[in-house]
């Protein structure tokens, strides 16, 4: 659990108190939240209930995986930025659907050191 998490997996909203190096902790603690208690209006939630299932973030990776290969090409490094953020924001969503999390991701990498 992130130091930030208050126990019942809320999360602030107020991403800007997160320490640089706690923000994909805090970012997949907020998706865990989602997924648990699917709120209205959000779009992880979305992911977790859509129709196609899991392959609407698969999909959704696919996406995100051509849009930053075509910023790279182009050399749009801000593009560059923002498409691989959203592109580990959905692979951090299909880590959970999966029930791994960062953890799993962390150890390795790490394993590889
Ligand atoms: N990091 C993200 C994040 N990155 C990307 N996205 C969403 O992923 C989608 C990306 O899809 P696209 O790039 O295809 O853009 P699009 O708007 O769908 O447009 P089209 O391509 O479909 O035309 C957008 O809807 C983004 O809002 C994200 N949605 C949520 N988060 C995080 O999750 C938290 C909870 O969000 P909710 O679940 O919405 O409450 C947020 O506070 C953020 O911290």
């Amino acid at each position: 659990m992130s130091d930030l998490d208050d126990g019942d997996g809320n999360v602030p909203d107020n991403a800007r108190t997160v320490p640089d190096e706690a923000v994909l902790d805090e970012l997949f603690a907020t998706i865990e939240s989602r997924k648990r208690e699917l709120p209205e209006g959000s779009y992880t939630a979305s992911l977790f209930t859509h129709e196609k299932g899991e392959n609407a973030v698969l999909e959704k990776i696919g996406e995100e995986t051509t849009e930053a290969i075509l910023a790279a090409k182009d050399d749009d490094l801000d593009e560059l930025t923002y498409e691989s953020a959203d592109l580990v924001y959905h692979l951090l969503v299909l880590l959970s659907m999966k029930d791994l999390d960062v953890d799993d991701l962390r150890a390795e990498l790490r394993d590889r050191f």
